[in-house]
């Protein structure tokens, strides 16, 4: 990891991509096997937002991710994804907890991939690939290949893949679960710095209540399968946020109804 400073926006005098809200309404899913997961679940996300979702594992997590990023279809109920002015297609882009990049393929071409599957231009498809990549301050890394990239660079690889799409909601499920601590935490701050600079909608699934706090301005708790919200509230943080407020008391009594309703979660 080196600069976490943000370039510019993406291409010059391009527009900010702006968010979808998102309307699940009674949305039920039901494995065989694995029984119930979504139960008549209902959840809202303004257009724009940054949403943390937190619970037990198994609990259903990544089944609602799939759902809104429509990988996956609901048994019962609604997922919608409404752009704010109603005619434009949603963008969705989706982020793993493994870089899952292209070994075979230099940085640039796969932050370029889905430009390229789009039918994109060459020469179009490279300039915005590396526009993306500057903008998660990998500019200099377009011609290296994953391997010999850290973890951490793999998926800002990953961020910029997903970027260079211009999506208007933004899925990430335990992105950086994988890193070190400290990798971790930088690679939080670029991409808030990121949300804030794009204005995307972003649901982002972690297993850590700090993690959650620092970076979202709503944070969402569930039960054990089936998923119930057991808490919806908003992160009364300051919109700027650095590492020292990870050490601040205000940061500690946003972590505390987040600790409980997680323990409360994971009671049979
Ligand atoms: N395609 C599938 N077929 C059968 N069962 C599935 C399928 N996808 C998910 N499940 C089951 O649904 C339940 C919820 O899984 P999901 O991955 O959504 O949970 P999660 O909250 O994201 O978990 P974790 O935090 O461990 O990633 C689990 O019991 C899982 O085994």
């Amino acid at each position: 990891m080196t600069s976490l400073v943000l370039e510019p926006g993406l291409a010059a005098g391009a527009p900010r991509p702006g968010g979808v809200r998102v309307l699940v309404e009674r949305a039920r899913r039901v494995f065989s096997g694995s029984g119930v997961v979504l139960d008549g679940l209902d959840l809202d996300v303004a257009a724009g937002t940054f949403v943390a979702l937190l619970g037990p594992s198994g609990c259903g997590k990544s089944t609602l991710l799939r759902l809104v990023a429509g990988l996956d279809q609901a048994d019962g109920g609604s997922v919608q994804l409404l752009a704010p002015n109603g005619a434009e297609r949603p963008r969705i882009a989706y982020v793993f907890q493994d870089a899952h990049l292209l070994p075979w393929r230099n940085v640039l071409d796969n932050a370029a991939l889905p430009l390229e599957l789009a039918g994109v231009a060459r020469d179009e498809r490279r300039a915005q690939a590396l526009a993306a990549l500057q903008q998660v301050g990998l500019g200099d890394a377009a011609a290296r290949h994953p391997a010999e990239l850290s973890g951490g660079m793999k998926m800002r690889v990953s961020l910029a893949r997903a970027l260079v799409t211009r999506p208007s909601i933004l899925l990430l499920d335990e992105p950086f679960a994988a890193l070190d601590e400290l990798t971790r935490q930088r690679l939080d701050d670029q991409l808030r710095a990121l949300w804030l600079d794009l204005g995307m909608t972003v649901l982002f699934v972690t297993h850590s209540n700090a993690e959650a706090a620092y970076l979202a301005e709503r944070c969402i708790v569930f039960s054990r399968r089936p998923a119930r919200i057991l808490l919806d509230t908003p992160i009364d943080l300051p919109r700027e946020r650095a590492a020292s407020l990870r050490s601040d008391p205000r940061f500690a009594r946003v972590l505390g109804p987040l600790q409980e309703a997680l323990l409360a979660g994971e009671a049979p």
